[in-house]
């Protein structure tokens, strides 16, 4: 069988400190890129709202116009920046996340953007599942007060390599996402996400691990930096998991950039020693990559 993950990749995460200047968040985000790229990174990670500040109350202000596309750099100066930064650092680099704005529907969405090294748009990802949470006396957040949910699923070919999946922060909490993008051929599931002080604390490490062990892929959560002085503190410890559950590097909480080598070899190995691949039951139960599924591919 031909390898998910065709040569040897190398993954940098950058885990920006941002804040609520979008021209400094952008320019910041050059500089760690170029830093990435200067490294050997080919893809390059950065963070869930990598340009603004993250919570409901900053997301109008700081939304960006993606459609028609191209979009003109008045609509969206992230969108020619991410574009210009790809080419210059020659990697595919995701955007994590940007709030954006549709001007037809008066909609916002989380969005995701994702580049080749020529500095081409390959896809978008709106985020899926809302972040709506209420857990009493730590955080209650609800980002459908202003946001609304994207609706397909995100793989990309990556010609050298293979082909990812891309999904944003609390869509990581659905392992539907995730199975379904590997039984599609993906060798990495890439997750920007923010989580905070009380689910990044219990959850963090334990999402980016069940998702690759369940599978056997590997798993890259970008997040931005630890801001104490920010209405909502991220979680930090941003990571890149292997197919076998294991961690390859992680961050600490300040501003940092993290690299892991993926090698299609380990993807053989861990389904070769553990082969749930050919063990499934779909006589007993459904398969979630069948059936009637919206896909951007
Ligand atoms: N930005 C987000 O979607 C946060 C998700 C989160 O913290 C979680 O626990 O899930």
């Amino acid at each position: 069988m031909a390898s998910l993950l065709k040569k040897p990749l190398k993954l940098a995460l950058v885990q920006l400190a941002t804040g609520a200047d979008k021209a400094a968040n952008l320019a910041r985000a050059r500089s760690r890129v170029l830093e990435a790229s200067k490294s050997g990174a080919n893809l390059i990670v950065l963070p869930e709202c990598f340009n603004s500040p993250y919570g409901c109350q900053y997301f109008p202000s700081y939304a960006e116009t993606l459609l028609p596309h191209p979009p003109s750099k008045t609509d969206s100066p992230s969108y020619h920046a991410l574009s210009a930064l790809a080419a210059e650092s020659k990697a595919y680099l995701l955007g994590g996340s940007i709030p954006e704005y549709v001007p037809s529907t008066k909609k916002y969405y989380n969005t995701s953007l994702f580049f080749s090294p020529k500095g081409d748009l390959l896809a978008t990802h709106r985020k899926v599942h809302l972040f709506d949470i209420d857990i009493p006396g730590k955080i209650t957040f609800r980002e459908s007060d202003v946001l609304s949910p994207g609706n397909k699923v995100t793989l990309v070919e990556l010609p050298e390599y293979g082909k990812i999946a891309l999904a944003i922060c609390y869509d990581i909490r659905f392992p539907e996402l995730a199975t379904i993008a590997a039984r599609k051929g993906c060798f990495l599931l890439l997750y920007p996400g923010a989580f905070n002080l009380t689910t990044g604390a219990l959850h963090w490490e334990l999402q980016a691990r069940a998702r690759a062990m369940d599978n056997q892929v590997y798993v890259g959560l970008c997040s931005p930096a630890r801001d104490m002085e920010a209405s909502y503190n991220a979680w930090g410890h941003s990571m890149v998991v292997d197919p076998n559950a294991k961690v390859l590097c992680e961050a600490g909480e300040k501003e940092e950039v993290v690299y892991a080598e993926l090698k299609g070899e380990a993807i053989e190995e861990t389904r070769k020693g553990i082969p749930i691949y050919t063990q499934r039951r779909f006589d007993v139960y459904p398969d979630v990559s069948k059936g009637d599924i919206k896909f951007d591919e």
